[in-house]
């Protein structure tokens, strides 16, 4: 039977494909391919097509035996989710909607969901804990909760199991420099410091600097896409042996400020990389770190890329390579 991997084109869905196909499973992966890349899904099953189109994913449902979903096809940005809600609600909660009927349609009744720290809002203690409070600041985060829920909810009434991932924020690129992250435009950190540092951009706008941090940047969670890829095997083995709903999450437990991941950068690059401060963005929370103890103690889960000058680097090597993504490699 076949793991089908919404968003398998995009950032975390490509490696973790890799990892699938790696561990020997049967990959089908669908994708509009609005921010994701046909070049970087190296194997498996392709279908162009959205999650709200219903035919589409009949289709595809008909096409193959499948056990188990992973989904990470979504609207992600927290910024852009402030000034564009109705999209987020759209492309989140609709097409989920859409993608969890069809499953339940075709008897399919497993989800692997890529949910997200921004579910916590403004964290009330640090490290944050699954059963800590939930009150998002942007769209992005009430979306992605109003889906973890309605997973519940559909356990409750027709037996769905899900297993919802809340990550923290994904770096890094697989050590092969095979694949890597490249979103246009670009609005993540690293992958932007980088690209000063290739000369693409000139320099890094920091976001504010008057947070109630020590450096009044904002503190991120950063964690490997390679152990986010490994994740979600394991969450697949759980879910496929228990039969379990539940959530987990996933990141370093290592707190950086915006200031020392551009510093760090400039190590890894031996570039100035030069900075300036911006406003602040929209939707931001000051500080956000986890508490991963779940995941290791029940999942079986290690990061082992918990280093963030080994994290750049990874992603230093993919952007040397692309330096302006999929479509032209140097
Ligand atoms: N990048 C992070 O730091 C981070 C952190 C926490 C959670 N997440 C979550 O992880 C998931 C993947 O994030 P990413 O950074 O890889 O993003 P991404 O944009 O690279 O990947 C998303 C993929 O989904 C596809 N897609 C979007 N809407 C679709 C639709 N309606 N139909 C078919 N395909 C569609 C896109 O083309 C893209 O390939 C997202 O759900 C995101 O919310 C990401
Ligand atoms: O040009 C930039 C870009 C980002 N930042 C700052 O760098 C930090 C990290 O920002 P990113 O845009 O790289 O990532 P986010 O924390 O906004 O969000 C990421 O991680 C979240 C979970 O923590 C989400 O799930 C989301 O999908 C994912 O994009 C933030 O404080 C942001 O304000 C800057 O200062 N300048």
């Amino acid at each position: 039977m076949a793991i089908l991997v919404t968003g398998g084109a995009g950032y975390i869905g490509s490696h973790t494909v890799l990892e699938l196909l790696n561990q020997g499973e049967e990959v089908i992966v669908i994708d509009n391919l609005r921010t994701g890349h046909r070049g970087s899904v190296v194997g498996g099953q392709f279908y162009q097509g959205d999650l709200r189109d219903r035919t589409f994913l009949n289709h595809v449902f008909e096409q193959h035996e499948i056990e188990a979903v992973i989904h990470f096809a979504a609207n992600s940005l927290v910024g852009e989710s402030v000034l564009h809600p109705l999209d987020y609600y759209e492309n989140n909660l609709i097409a989920s909607h859409t993608l969890v009927s069809t499953m339940l349609r075709h008897g399919v009744k497993k989800i692997v969901f890529s949910s997200t720290a921004a579910t916590y809002g403004e964290p009330k203690q640090i490290p944050i804990k699954e059963t800590d409070t939930t009150d998002p600041t942007s769209p992005y985060g009430e979306t992605k909760l109003a889906m973890e829920k309605m997973f519940r909810w559909c356990d409750n009434a027709y037996g769905l199991k899900s297993i919802s991932l809340r990550y923290f924020n994904a770096a890094g690129a697989h050590p092969d420099g095979s694949i890597g992250e490249d979103h246009q435009p670009e609005s993540h950190l690293i992958p932007i410091v980088l690209q000063v540092a290739l000369g693409v951009r000139e320099s890094i706008g920091i976001f504010g600097a008057d947070y109630s941090t020590e450096d009044g940047t904002c503190i991120r969670d950063y964690i490997h896409v390679m152990d986010l890829a490994n994740a979600h095997w394991l969450a697949l083995q759980h879910v496929r042996k228990n039969e379990t709903s539940d959530v987990f999450n996933l990141g370093n437990g290592m707190g950086f400020s915006v200031k020392e991941v551009i510093e760090t950068a400039r190590k890894v690059t031996g570039h100035p990389i030069p900075e300036s401060v911006s406003p602040r963005r929209q939707g931001d929370p000051a500080i956000l770190i986890a508490s991963s103890e779940k995941a290791q103690s029940v999942l079986g889960w290690k990061p082992r890329f918990n280093d963030l000058e080994t994290i750049i680097d990874t992603a230093w090597n993919w952007h040397q390579a692309y330096p302006n993504g999929y479509e032209e490699k140097r």
